[in-house]
């Protein structure tokens, strides 16, 4: 497995790109640790199936270098790139068994028998795919046929790294659970470099150590889910990570609040100063989990109406409106509920309220 670099990587699939608008990756610099388990994960178009195909080598990048542990392999193609990779649909041979299908990358390198005798066995095992070895691929299921498509990606064991592009599509909302967690596990025990393409956050979310969020075909956020949830570096991260996403608030700044349209919260002195010195537009977010509701006034509170409430089973996600803004909040069992058409305060905790101008979170150490 290897570390894999993006130096200065940019592509348009234009001839003549004349603006950052022709680019669909603009300038990306990253390394995807050896053995780390990424998934690259945005709204559609953003570029994920374009950077994956750069990292492949399906495509060449209008500018940069591509470096696989540290060798420049911006010119070769996926075959000599040392990769595999797995595809939305099942890509295998419906008149091999289970084992010739698994079996086939390896004899094809020149493996010898008692090697993929084991590896077979062993991805077959880890894929729940034993009691089918001696079968026909042609007769099993869809999400059998894709678990051999996956099992032929991993059963390699000197790749580079082995890219995915949203290879659960085809899988049904129950056994999709169950096959995230199998990879998981895999990944655990092979200690694989795994690329992750998908637009699900929730796949992203409990499949990946680190998800790689990106936004108009640029990477906004790379971090452990926790991060992307707690400290989103940008307001797309908020808005698009967490369901529903953070709640975002007009503000300015004077002193030491943030003057909102229903009113003002106190800030951390070191935010207040930092956003004191910019000029942009300043927003403050915070997560529908944190934001508090009370039925008297509370501390960095403001005035609020409740116009709806959803039931979630396990939690509520009540709507408010605070002067000109509208926010949600969730409401886990046992937590206050007041009625819809109710007043009440909904209060910001310091330590989970942030700031954002022009969209890029204003990172200062509180208590700093
Ligand atoms: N072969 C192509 N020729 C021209 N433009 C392309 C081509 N492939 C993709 N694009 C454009 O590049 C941008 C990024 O597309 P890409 O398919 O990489 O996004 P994505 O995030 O994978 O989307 P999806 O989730 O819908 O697959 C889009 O604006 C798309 O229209």
């Amino acid at each position: 497995m290897a570390q894999i670099k993006l130096d200065s990587i940019a592509h348009s699939y234009r001839d003549n790109p004349a603006g950052p608008e022709d680019y669909a990756i603009k300038e990306v610099n990253t390394v995807w640790e050896d053995g780390g388990a990424y998934a690259l994960l945005g709204a559609s178009g953003c570029g994920k199936t374009t950077m994956l195909n750069l990292i492949s080598g399906l495509l060449t990048p209008s500018q940069g270098r591509i470096l696989y542990d540290g060798r420049d392999v911006t010119g070769l193609p996926p075959e000599k790139r040392n990769i595999a990779q797995v595809f939305q649909f099942p890509v295998l041979y419906d008149t091999m068994t289970v084992f010739d299908n698994l079996a086939f990358p390896l004899k094809n390198r020149g493996k010898d028998r008692p090697f993929i005798t084991r590896r077979v066995h062993e991805i077959a095992d880890a894929l729940d795919l034993t009691p089918f070895l001696h079968k026909r691929a042609s007769g099993l299921a869809a999400d059998a046929k894709q678990k051999i498509s996956l099992g032929r990606g991993l059963v390699r064991d000197d790749v580079a790294a082995i890219l995915f592009d949203e290879p659960l599509t085809v899988i049904d909302p129950h056994l999709k659970w169950q096959l995230r967690r199998k990879l998981k596990e895999i990944h655990k025990q092979f200690g694989l470099t795994l690329i992750y393409v998908t637009h699900d956050q929730t796949e992203a979310m409990t499949f990946a150590e680190k998800v790689v969020l990106m936004y108009d075909g640029r990477l906004v956020q790379i971090g452990t889910p926790e991060e992307l949830f707690e400290n989103p570096a940008h307001t797309f991260v908020g808005y698009f990570i967490g369901s529903p996403g953070m709640n975002f608030v007009d503000c300015r700044v004077e002193g030491d609040r943030a003057v909102v349209s229903a009113g003002s919260l106190t800030l951390p002195a070191p935010l207040a100063a930092r956003a004191r010195g910019l000029k942009g537009t300043l927003q403050l977010g915070i997560r529908p989990l944190y934001l508090d509701l009370a039925s008297a006034p509370c501390d960095n509170g403001i005035k609020a109406r409740v116009v709806s409430m959803e039931d979630e089973g396990s939690s509520r996600i009540v709507t408010l409106e605070a002067g000109a803004d509208m926010l949600k909040s969730r409401r886990v069992e046992g937590a206050h509920v007041p009625p819809v058409g109710a007043d009440c305060w909904i209060c910001f905790p310091p330590d989970k309220t942030k700031l954002f101008c022009d969209d890029k979170l204003i990172d200062v150490e509180v208590g700093s």
